[in-house]
């Protein structure tokens, strides 16, 4: 079904004439004018409160994105997704991780398969695993507890588990350390496997496919380095899977009653619900994971019923798109102001990158407009003091995103104020920024001449007018996270729907992986060289010239195939 073009719907170039209007009006102007811009341009879902006042926006810039929504048909897509339609068309997939945290009594059916049953049995068995580690009652090869959990997985097998034990690492237990492995550069593992002990260490190979060769490579010397001191035997009381390929996981040599099954209705990047958020689950407690699924499913609730005008995803997406297809922004900023969601920007990266980095819409046409930004950010106040200064006097406009939590997790005293007025300063100077009238004024006052004060004054003017969101939460809880999680899967699933890709596959990442096989066969000696550009060619030259010179990376080493 070949849809209408973007750029062609009346509503979007309806938006492209306000923009031409309005689109750089100055909320400086607006909040002057508007006492009550921020009680209009703000609301609350799921534990969430999303302040969007401070964006380059009127009323009927909003009117008009909502209709752009409703054109788009947001609210059809939506309800398609949550009942299990294969609008993952490519894979020919449903798109179902929202049934991951849905309640026990959900009744959802794909193709004739309960899965809410499926997923409330694995929750089961993920309830009693997590448990037995974390009593103790789950013993290694030599009868100690477990102390050590190494996640072994990439992109989603890893992004996500990683950035949740991160963030709510203030309720983690006390004997359990979990570490993550990802890279197939063997410096990963290697950093790893030197801080633990074999007889107290639990490895979850983590694996939606159990093909990806960074993970099976890693698994693979995972096993060899534990079988050094221990035997064929020991490997069930150390090694565990997630996985949706039961062949492959018991080809591994792991038993299949040590496999968590998820299904092919989980994309990779949306699979923390699943049981790839097992070393989540062991670190905080089962309860825990569980608030954390029912954090996300409030902002599901709140996705599926709230009118498009007072939904905070549609909001957020629908802001994203006025920025990136009217004001041409590429890219959006995060800025979590909480040390324990540092890894945050870097799981939005894939979430949103891998989902919505799209060149043809579903049916395979060309996109008529820019689909996704590219997200990037790091915690404040750090990156107050890396790249704020590009945001506040470069020359491009990057949105924000700041992510506060108002109530600290450990009790040294005023860092936390002193944090939270950095965030709330940091979006009112982009806002606000600093006139040429201004600069002047103190510096005059500071007592500089004329002529000093005028060779400063380009330098000390911030234009302003910069946008951003400031999301609160009153404490960094499960529940709030998942809530936050979840609104961040849907923006990406409205703006999808806007742009009209399918934001549930990732063929982009499959050249390179391709290629990498091949190249990897060349440098081992495997196979003669093939035919490359002269670049690519001299670079493997060098590297094979490098491994003769070292025989412990000698051509016998490990392929990746
Ligand atoms: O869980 P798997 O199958 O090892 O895949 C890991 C990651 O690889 C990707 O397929 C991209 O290469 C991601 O989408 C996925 O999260």
């Amino acid at each position: 079904m070949t849809k209408k073009r973007l750029a062609d719907s009346p509503t979007f170039r309806q938006l492209q004439t306000h923009f031409d209007a309005v689109g750089d009006a100055a909320m400086r102007t607006q909040f002057a004018s508007e006492p009550d811009r921020y009680s209009r341009y703000s609301l609350h879902a799921a534990g969430l409160m999303l302040d969007y006042s401070k964006n380059r926006l009127n009323q009927t810039t909003l009117d008009l994105l909502m209709a752009l929504a409703r054109e788009q048909q947001v609210e059809a897509r939506r309800d398609a997704m949550f009942a299990g339609e294969k609008i993952n068309l490519t894979e020919q997939r449903a798109v179902l991780h929202t049934a991951l945290r849905a309640p026990r009594s959900t009744a959802l059916c794909v193709d004739g398969q309960d899965i809410t049953a499926d997923v409330h049995a694995v929750l089961d068995q993920m309830h009693g695993f997590s448990e037995q580690i974390r009593s103790g009652n789950w013993v290694g090869r030599d009868g100690q507890a477990i102390t050590d959990i190494v996640n072994i997985g990439i992109g989603g097998s890893y992004l996500g588990p990683k950035m949740v034990c991160q963030a709510l690492r203030a309720q983690a237990h006390a004997r359990l350390s979990c570490h993550f492995v990802s890279n197939v550069d063997g410096h990963d593992l290697a950093a790893v496997l030197a801080k633990v002990n074999p007889a107290t260490t639990l490895f979850i190979i983590a694996s939606k496919t159990f093909t990806t060769t960074e993970t099976m490579m890693n698994a693979h010397s995972a096993r060899s380095w534990f079988l050094q001191s221990g035997t064929e035997a020991d490997l069930a009381r150390h090694f565990v899977a997630v996985s949706t390929n039961l062949p492959a996981v018991t080809g591994f040599g792991i038993d299949a009653a040590n496999m968590f099954p998820f299904w092919d209705w989980v994309g990779g990047r949306y699979s923390i619900w699943s049981a790839i958020g097992l070393s989540v689950a062991v670190l905080v407690g089962f309860a825990a994971f569980r608030e954390f699924l029912d954090g996300a499913h409030r902002m599901d609730q709140h996705f599926r019923t709230a009118p498009l005008e007072q939904n905070m995803p549609v909001l957020l997406a629908m802001i994203g798109i006025w920025y990136r297809n009217f004001h041409g922004a590429s890219s959006v900023s995060v800025a979590p102001y909480h040390q324990d969601l540092a890894l945050f920007a870097g799981y939005l990266q894939q979430l949103d990158m891998e989902s919505n980095g799209k060149r043809v819409t579903a049916s395979g046409q060309p996109l008529s407009a820019a689909s996704g930004p590219v997200i990037w950010g790091d915690t404040g106040t750090n990156g107050q003091h890396a790249y704020f200064q590009l945001l506040h006097q470069g020359s491009d406009l990057i949105p924000m995103d700041f992510i506060a939590v108002l109530n600290a997790s450990h009790t040294l005293p005023g860092h936390h104020a002193v944090l939270l007025a950095n965030c709330f300063a940091q979006s009112e100077a982009f806002m606000r920024g600093k006139t040429a009238v201004e600069v002047r004024a103190d510096l005059q006052a500071q007592g500089l001449d004329a002529a000093a004060t005028e060779a400063l004054v380009p330098h000390k003017t911030f234009p302003g007018n910069r946008p951003s969101n400031t999301l609160l939460m009153d404490a960094l809880t499960p529940a709030n996270l998942g809530a936050l999680i979840a609104l961040y899967e849907h923006k990406v699933f409205v703006q999808g729907v806007i742009w009209g890709v399918n934001s549930f596959d990732q063929w982009g990442v499959e050249l390179g992986k391709v290629l990498a096989q091949a190249i990897a066969r060349e440098l081992s000696g495997k196979s003669a060289p093939q035919q490359h550009d002269s670049s690519t060619t001299a670079l493997i030259a060098l590297a094979r010239a490098a491994q003769m010179a070292t025989p412990s990376i000698a051509p016998d080493s490990p392929s990746a195939d």
